[in-house]
């Protein structure tokens, strides 16, 4: 029981720091499938990346993230839900610390292994990432699900680097990358108006959820919970999991194309 008061206690601090946790937009949430919406006015994604802008690799303690130049249009989202260009940032992932629950989203109450998400904002309306991400439609950012199953021998390009950034802050050059290669064959999407999944927590996203998972196997799984959310002079400490829970959907539509 001692164990779920410091939680609870943890929660509170939480939302103390961050009021908008509890706001009307958050992120994730549980996509209850037969409440989505179909509308035909939703175009098909189009995702467009050059892979000379994938730069660095590297640990930031929450997670492992691939850092693309996004100085320039050379890697972008466009059609989809989205009015404009949105430049990719960065990809990321969340995990679990079993291979049964590591999702952020959920689908009719069911959690995957794993989640990617592809960080793009809005270079269209906004002069900087920093400006965009306090926008309520800065940021749109792309989540596939990943299965349990067979290893993924595209995403073993990036789980084979992982021993060369295992402490918090290490970083490496990684470029020759398109992400497009960790995208399953159908883009059919949900999509809502939600928020970081991390602090700041701001309600500047919008989510576009690809309905077809794509594999990860066991191996791969233990990889990113061998990276350490530790510093070098830190007591080591394994990134186990790093994913938020669903939250409330507040009367907010889910629609599908
Ligand atoms: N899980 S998520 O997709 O919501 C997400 C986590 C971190 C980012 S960010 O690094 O782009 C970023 C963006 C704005 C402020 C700070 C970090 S986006
Ligand atoms: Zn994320």
């Amino acid at each position: 029981m001692q164990g779920r008061k410091i939680q609870a206690e943890v929660l509170l601090a939480y939302e103390e720091v961050f009021p908008v946790a509890n706001g009307d937009r958050q992120s994730p949430i549980d996509i209850k499938t037969e409440e989505t919406k179909y509308d035909p006015s939703l175009r098909p994604l189009n995702p467009n990346y050059d892979p000379a802008s994938a730069k660095i690799i590297l640990n930031n303690g929450h997670s492992t993230s691939v850092e693309f130049d996004d100085t320039v249009n050379k890697s972008v989202l466009t059609g989809g839900p989205l009015c404009g260009t949105y430049r990719l940032r960065q990809i990321h992932f969340h995990w679990g610390s079993n291979d049964e629950a590591g999702s952020e989203h959920a689908v009719d109450g069911m959690k995957y292994a794993a989640e990617l998400h592809v960080v793009h904002w809005n270079a269209e309306k906004y002069s900087s990432f920093v400006e965009a991400a306090r926008q309520s439609d800065g940021l749109a950012v792309m989540a596939v699900f990943l299965k349990i199953g067979e290893c993924n021998p595209q995403l073993k390009k990036i789980t084979d680097r992982l021993d060369t950034i295992r402490i918090k802050g290490k970083r490496a050059l990684f470029t020759n990358f398109d992400p497009s290669c960790l995208l399953p064959k159908s883009l059919d999407y949900w999509t809502y108006f939600g928020s970081l999944t991390v602090p700041p927590l701001l309600e500047s996203v919008i989510w576009i959820v690809l309905r077809e998972p794509i594999s990860v196997c066991s191996e791969q799984l233990a990889q990113f919970r061998s990276l350490l959310s530790t510093a070098e002079d830190e007591v080591a400490c394994c990134l186990l999991r790093n994913y938020r829970p669903p939250q409330p959907l507040k009367g907010r539509e889910v629609r599908r194309n």
